[in-house]
């Protein structure tokens, strides 16, 4: 058996990321990011891989819609592959033990603060009773290693950062102020961190209790509760805590758990309870729930983290450095290998904390300093050609009003006059083109419009375009603005 991380050959990583890149290609970055951004390979037999996932719900979906597809994409790499063994990786996210075994840990708990404001997380210093009384709700496990002091603020995330502060800060009968507080941002850019930060930092008094769960382990919470009959216990006891955090909102599948999680949500705002989201995209793109729920979730504050700014990657790469180097007083990263990580694996925190484990697996099982050629060894496979800019519908409406002077409402109303269609039409089509959206989504985004009148303007602007140069320009022109901003 080949054990992959952290002693993972150069040919292995150049493998697995040679697997990920088909799989990428094959099922196109939307559905790659929402499905496999998060799965890990543990082993490679001889005959079977051996891959991990985060959650239940993400590896039932992979078995049931893409089993063959990662099976295809491993053949093609490694003819020899019959089987793909996948499994739900340990609860404590960070802290695999099979794949750590040989990796010391790192612990960010005596990270210096990256402020000077009050400190919240300074009462939460002792994790286990917080953590004993959190399991005790049913809450979804906690990493200690997720708090206040081991997050670093940046320009991407400065406004989620102070909201999720003033959230845990908040005493119990204190007046709500935004609610729900609802954060998106992509694939490992800190949600989780924060949400947990929050948790933590908001039950290390006795006064609130504040109930993390994963949008997954509120369904299978609620149908297992409907099971054996005791939901309106399940209903109770979430309605008892003072802060509800649900993390990867965008897993919330299924029409009955919808319907109880939107009667808990407007139970405790109209209770004057807090409730934090975390999700992978705005509410207004969470498109398997009822409008009812978006327009509540959209509601309160709605705040997006960008992706992380080489600044910020660099502040994270140093806390992380600096949380190892708490326990492995030898380990030295060079200043000028954080800077080459920090302006190279630009994708996301995720990545950043692997290149850290990597090095300092890698220096300590070698006995080896930390160099900058060791680091480019190392890290290849976490550097990641850029990827083209994911374009909103709201960035395409804004956009296209502004090129056509008309107002982003102009082009959601029902009006019809020439100076309005055309550029709404254009709108629709760009939308077509540039984002995934289906036409009903998009008929739904342009004022509530039917999905035949999408169709109508995606082929009226089709053969405009094929034939008037003018138009043609126009639209490149706006396209490029719209990957450009
Ligand atoms: N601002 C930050 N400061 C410190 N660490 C960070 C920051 N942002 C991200 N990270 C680190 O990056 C890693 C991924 O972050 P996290 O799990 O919170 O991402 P996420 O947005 O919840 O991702 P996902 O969509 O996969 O759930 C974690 O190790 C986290 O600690």
């Amino acid at each position: 058996m080949t054990n992959i991380q952290p002693a993972m050959t150069n040919i292995e990583q150049d493998r697995w990321s040679r697997v990920k890149g088909r799989l990428r290609t094959s099922v196109g970055e939307d559905v790659y990011t929402s499905w496999f951004a998060r799965m890990d390979l543990e082993s490679v037999h001889d005959e079977s891989v051996h891959l991990s996932v985060p959650t239940r719900f993400l590896k039932s979906w992979i078995q049931a819609h893409y089993a063959e597809r990662v099976l295809s994409c491993w053949q093609a790499e490694m003819p020899q592959v019959h089987r793909i063994d996948l499994s739900v990786r340990t609860a404590m996210r960070h802290a695999a033990p099979a794949k750590e075994a040989s990796v010391p840990q790192i612990d960010t708990r005596r990270i210096e603060r990256t402020d000077s404001r009050p400190a919240v997380e300074l009462r939460s210093v002792a994790t286990a009773p917080v953590s004993a009384s959190h399991d005790a709700l049913g809450g979804s496990p906690l990493d200690p290693r997720l708090t206040f002091a081991s997050f670093v603020v940046g320009r991407s995330n400065t406004l989620a950062h102070a909201a999720a502060r003033q959230v845990a800060e908040g005493r119990r009968g204190d007046p709500v102020m935004f609610n729900p507080l609802y954060i998106h941002a992509g694939v490992g850019l800190g949600k989780t961190h924060l949400l947990q930060a929050v948790t933590w930092a908001g039950n290390s008094g006795i006064e609130r209790k504040v109930l993390y769960l994963t949008a997954e382990k509120f369904m299978y919470g609620f149908v297992a509760a409907l099971k054996t009959q005791t939901a309106l216990a399940f209903k109770e006891a979430l309605r008892g805590i003072d802060v509800l955090v649900i993390d990867d909102l965008q897993f919330l599948q299924g029409k009955s758990t919808q319907a109880e999680f939107c009667h808990t949500l407007n139970a405790l705002i109209d209770a004057g309870r807090q409730v934090v989201i975390a999700a992978d995209r705005p509410p207004s793109d969470l498109e398997s729930l009822d409008d009812r729920v978006r327009s509540r979730l959209a509601g309160g504050l709605v705040v997006e983290m960008g992706s992380l700014g080489e600044e910020l990657r660099l502040g994270i790469l140093k806390s992380r450095v600096a949380a190892a180097r708490a326990h492995h007083a030898s380990f030295d990263v060079p200043e000028q290998v954080l800077e080459y990580l920090a302006r190279t694996i630009t994708h996301n925190g995720r990545d950043l904390e692997g290149a850290v484990n990597r090095l300092l697996a890698h220096s300590k099982l070698n006995n080896q300093p930390v160099t900058l050629e060791m680091a480019e060894r190392e890290v290849r496979d976490l550097i990641r050609p850029q990827e083209p800019k994911r374009i909103k519908i709201e960035d395409i409406q804004r956009v296209v009003a502004r090129q056509y002077n008309v107002s982003r409402s102009d082009l959601l109303s029902s009006r019809r006059t020439a100076n309005v269609v055309r550029p709404r039409q254009v709108a629709m089509y760009l939308a077509k083109t540039l984002t995934l959206r289906s036409l009903p989504e998009i008929g739904r985004r342009f004022g509530g419009r039917d999905h035949t009148t999408v169709l109508h303007a995606v082929r009226k602007i089709e053969a405009l375009v094929a034939k008037d140069v003018s138009l043609s320009e126009e639209v490149e022109s706006l396209k490029r603005q719209l990957q450009s901003e």
